[in-house]
């Protein structure tokens, strides 16, 4: 990429997060990350350009030196930092701001830095790889596979709902969505076929911000502010239809539609399963989540384990290092804000705002594992649940395209036995640290989920008798899961 050169007629508007803004480059697998502000922030210039440098350097180097490390190097792509002329920057600002889904237009784009993260287009095979050649590819958003075991939680039904499937609750409640998620990430962490199937099959009924599906590097599917689910569920399945029935045989007496999101149920959930070293399993979680719809029998007898090396798997041994859940967190946190009351120019040397080297994964791995009432116990408990909050907000991109014969793509993975064969890439994104700041209202927000979703469940028709329940979990077409073809 030529800074200097740089045209906004050749780059568009690809997706954007809380907290930054993605465009995509018209002919090369390329992507351009830039931050978001608030409008206030933004009026105000809240912050120096040297600062959003920092920031995006920070990002890189998180990525880079932790989470490249923890998560696998196949995983992870952390981009580099660059700079880009001012004037390049405020003309595509200019042109994306139509695309913008009203729901996400309180924050605007950084014009102000000019810088951005560069990053790989991964809804994209690489430049070499990707001419001609159809690419289909599956975002999803996980959220957090397990619940906690802390003796910290005081809440007994944090310990059998998930925070996914409370936090659903208060979502609906706020506005924030309007039709709940049935979706339970302990159901796709599961490594069990069919509670993944049913996970996935949820994410297509409701997608929200945890499913998206782009054909070509475009969006087809998902993250629309009012969706009809319905409809767009039809529309999915004709631009699919081509990648796995390319020579448009029909399986007699199943609807198009449900053969094709079979299909990429099935695949996707190979992707999410497939492994540097096949067969070899991690011990299997025993987590189930109680307003999971899946027949808890029926998961506890199937609850099979992940692969080791799996995507799933990485992800949930960097979230599972938040071992003391907020509740034990917050204490902590306040011990560290004391000491640094009272020794402000520590902060630098506990790494509270990075640098992200490998001297912060050094402190992670190196934490004591009782406490023995000091900071660094502390300070290293706060680093180890702020790394566990990135990998809980990651979103995972499953690229894939039809391959012929025995020709190979890399970076490989293979999606065996299926017909028409894939193979693609498996990646993570969004690892950005979450701000050591944001410990305080990560423990308000625990407590309004879940007394949300204690007076949701009281108040939604008095506590549903076990027939009741069993009637609403019977009403799920579960075909899909358990009459496989
Ligand atoms: O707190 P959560 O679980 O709602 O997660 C937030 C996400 O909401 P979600 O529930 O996934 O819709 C939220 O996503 P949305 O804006 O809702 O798409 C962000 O990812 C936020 O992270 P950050 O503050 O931008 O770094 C996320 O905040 P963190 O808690 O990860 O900091
Ligand atoms: N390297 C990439 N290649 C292709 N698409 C990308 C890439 N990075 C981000 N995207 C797209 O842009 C969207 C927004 O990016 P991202 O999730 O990083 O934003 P964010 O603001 O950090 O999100 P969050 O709300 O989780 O904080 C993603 O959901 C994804 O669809």
């Amino acid at each position: 990429m030529e800074v200097e050169k740089m045209d906004e007629n050749d780059w568009k508007y690809h997706g954007e997060g809380n907290k930054s803004i993605v465009v995509s480059h018209a002919q090369h697998s390329q992507v351009l990350r830039f931050l978001k502000h608030s409008v206030e922030d933004h009026k105000h210039r809240c912050q120096t350009p040297e600062q959003t440098q920092q920031h995006i350097q920070n990002i890189v180097d998180f990525g880079k030196h932790v989470m490249r490390s923890l998560l696998g190097d196949n995983f992870v792509h952390h981009g580099k930092a660059v700079k880009l002329p001012l004037d390049f920057v405020n003309q595509l600002s200019l042109k994306i701001e139509p695309e913008r889904p009203e729901s996400r237009t309180d924050k605007v784009m950084d014009t102000l830095s000019g810088w951005a993260l560069c990053l790989p287009n991964l809804t994209q095979l690489p430049d070499h790889l990707g001419e001609h050649r159809p690419a289909l590819c599956i975002e999803i958003k996980p959220k957090c596979g397990f619940l906690p075991w802390s003796r910290h939680v005081t809440k007994d039904v944090k310990l059998k709902v998930c925070r996914f499937c409370m936090h659903q609750h208060l979502k609906i409640s706020s506005g924030k969505w309007k039709r709940r998620s049935q979706y339970c990430p302990l159901d796709l962490f599961s490594g069990n076929k069919q509670r993944m199937f049913l996970a996935i099959k949820h994410l297509l009924e409701e997608s929200q911000n945890n499913l998206k599906i782009f054909k070509n590097g475009e969006l087809i599917f998902g993250c629309k502010d009012d969706a009809n689910q319905k409809r767009d569920l039809n529309e999915l399945a004709q631009h699919l239809w081509p990648f796995f029935f390319p020579t448009g045989t029909l399986i007699h007496g199943c609807p198009r539609r449900k053969a094709v999101l079979h299909k990429l149920t099935q695949v996707v959930t190979m992707a999410l399963l497939s492994s540097g070293e096949p067969g070899n399993v991690t011990e299997p979680r025993r987590d189930h989540c109680h307003t999971s719809s899946l027949l808890q029998d029926c998961c506890r007898k199937a609850n099979s384990g992940l692969p080791k090396d799996c995507v799933l798997s990485k992800i949930l041994q960097v979230q599972l290092l938040d071992d003391l859940d907020i509740e034990g967190i917050y204490p902590l946190y306040k011990r560290v804000e004391r000491h640094l009351a009272e020794y402000p120019e520590e902060r630098s040397t506990m790494q509270v705002d990075g640098p992200y080297n490998e001297s912060f994964l050094e402190r992670l791995r190196c934490c004591p594992s009782n406490d023995n009432g000091s900071v660094e116990y502390a300070v290293g408990k706060v680093h180890q649940y702020r790394v566990a909050m990135a990998a809980k907000d990651c979103s995972i991109m499953v690229t894939l395209a039809p391959c012929e014969g025995d020709e190979i793509l890399r970076p490989a993975v293979e999606i065996q036995p299926s017909k028409p064969r894939f193979r693609g890439s498996v990646s993570i994104l969004d690892l950005d640290p979450k701000p050591y700041e944001s410990i305080p209202h990560q423990y308000t927000l625990d407590l309004q989920i879940v007394s949300n979703y204690i007076q949701s469940v009281q108040s939604d028709s008095e506590p549903a008798s076990p027939n009741v329940r069993q009637r609403q979990l019977d009403r799920d077409d579960c075909t899909l899961v358990f009459h496989s073809a």
